[in-house]
């Protein structure tokens, strides 16, 4: 397994020539000339493509966090305003948005680079929003032990947006709550405030 630094997908690269096989018959297949000047290198460039989207794979997201310091504080830390580009599972098409995190630490605090590379590498996957959500809220409690983990993402689906029902501009609001946060609505309140200003 790879370090998230290194968050290009293996699997893409080995397989590269197969794929680039597959979307020229996929662009065949949908009434399109392959060997036209503007298509001869798609192929290649959906391939390396890929490789940067589905680059989530691989990293193990809960070794993202990397090594985690002992500090005191025991107060509430936000990372807000992460953004973010994932693609939905359903539909293979991207959705993106903000990714906000809280949490209260319990001793240790970990790198605040460390919670964006753990979006990176939770969202560059097939996913849907609940699961990003969830797994970065789990995988924080359980790394960092943290007395509460908060997390809310916002996201506007393609699928949603360029098709199927078309609705431009809705956007879908996930949160997860562990710890703390679970019991505690004030230190709920106090997150979603200093998320909005
Ligand atoms: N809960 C959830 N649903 C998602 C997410 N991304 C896409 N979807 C939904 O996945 C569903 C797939 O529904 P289906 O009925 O199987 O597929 P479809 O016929 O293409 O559905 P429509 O999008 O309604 O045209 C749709 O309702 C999408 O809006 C996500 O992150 N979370
Ligand atoms: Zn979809």
């Amino acid at each position: 397994m790879r370090g998230v630094k290194d968050c290009r997908n293996v699997k893409v690269a080995e397989n590269r020539e197969l794929i680039e096989g597959h979307i020229r018959e996929i662009l065949e297949l949908i009434g399109e000339d392959p060997g036209r000047e503007g298509l001869l290198d798609t192929p290649a460039r959906v391939a390396r493509m890929y490789e940067e989207i589905f680059g989530g794979y691989a990293a193990d997201p809960r070794e993202t966090l990397g090594v985690t310091f002992d500090e005191s504080h025991e107060e509430l830390v936000i990372v807000k305003d992460i953004v973010y580009y994932s693609q939905c599972e359903h539909h293979m098409a991207p959705f993106f948005g903000k990714v906000h995190i809280g949490y209260i630490p319990n001793g240790r605090i970990a790198g605040l680079s460390k919670l964006a590379r753990l979006v990176e590498a939770v969202t560059r996957r097939l996913q849907v929003q609940e699961r990003i959500t969830s797994q970065i809220a789990d995988i924080m409690e359980e790394v960092l032990e943290a007395q509460g983990v908060m997390v809310v993402v916002e996201g506007e689906h393609l699928c949603m947006c360029a098709r199927g029902v078309k609705k431009p501009g809705s956007k879908t609001v996930t949160t997860a709550a562990r710890g703390l946060f679970r019991a505690d609505p004030a230190a709920r309140a106090e997150f979603l405030a200093l998320i909005k200003e």
